[in-house]
């Protein structure tokens, strides 16, 4: 079946985002609301160099991570890609995975998704903020484009929580887009970051009104800031997975 024999039901379509198409007077801040939850698989596709891929393989690290009787967690889980993904690749006996995000628009979806998928084992998709979660007995932890909105003094309390919640051997994924030391990385990374968008079919005016709702709520960090804090909170192993221009995916394993 085609997207258009069923384009009366929001999960098979991907409704293109036009959010920013329009000239508007004045930019509110970035928000995960219905407008950007019905456009979100387009909108972070078009947006996030290496996506798909980060997205696939947090799949194939998933087969190799997660253990038997333990919790999977994916925090931040928008549209629930990551869990669909997982839920397709592992194979292990008496998991359960627990989906999060603050976002009704986001959760409700997610909840749609993930039951219409089928999964072989429990799956609880909740609306909640990370930050007051409870992580326990934990072999796979995700966070795949999500810490980047956590406010940056709490980040490190987050990590040391996902850390402590962790079995041995367990690990961590985190996806961010990142920020750089020096002007001239920093200045071309964006700039072919938006390059990157145009040749998406984003228009310089989408793509300057996108960077201005997104300025005071996407905080970036550098790789290394990354790196250091994840050593720091007690992981035995950091390393950098994936790389595509601004954008880069760690797995951090305790
Ligand atoms: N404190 C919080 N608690 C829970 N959720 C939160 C919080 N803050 C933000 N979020 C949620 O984190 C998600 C970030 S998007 C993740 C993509 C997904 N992981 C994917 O693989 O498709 C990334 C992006 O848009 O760049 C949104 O759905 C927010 O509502
Ligand atoms: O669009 C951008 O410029 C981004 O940095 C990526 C992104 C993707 C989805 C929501 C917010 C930011």
């Amino acid at each position: 079946m085609n997207e258009s024999d069923n384009n009366s039901d929001h999960i098979s379509e991907r409704a293109s985002d036009q959010i920013y198409s329009t000239p508007q007077e004045r930019i509110r801040d970035f928000v995960f609301d219905e407008n950007v939850a019905k456009v979100f698989e387009d909108m972070i596709s078009r947006s996030a160099p290496g996506y798909s891929t980060i997205v696939s393989h947090i799949g194939v690290m998933a087969r190799h991570f997660v253990q038997p009787n333990t919790r999977i967690y994916d925090l931040g889980c928008s549209l629930g890609a990551c869990s669909l993904v997982i839920n397709q690749m592992v194979e292990v006996d008496g998991c359960e995975l627990i989906a999060v995000d603050t976002s009704e628009a986001m959760v409700s979806r997610c909840t749609e998704s993930l039951q219409k998928a089928g999964h072989r084992f429990p799956v609880s998709v909740q609306q909640a903020d990370i930050l007051e979660l409870d992580i326990s007995n934990a072999s796979l932890v995700i966070l795949n484009f999500t810490l980047q909105f956590i406010e940056k003094g709490v980040r490190e309390a987050l990590l040391k929580k996902i850390y402590d919640g962790l079995v041995d051997g367990g690990a961590l994924v985190l996806s961010e887009k990142l920020a750089f030391n020096h002007n001239s990385e920093q200045e071309l990374m964006i700039k072919l970051h938006h390059d990157f968008k145009r040749a998406n079919g984003y228009s310089d005016l989408e793509i300057a009104q996108k960077r201005a709702a997104i300025e005071n709520v996407l905080i970036p960090e550098t790789s290394g800031e990354h790196i250091c804090r994840l050593e720091k909170v007690g992981f035995s192993n950091v390393y950098s997975w994936f790389r595509c221009l601004n954008f880069a995916s760690f797995l951090a394993i305790k």
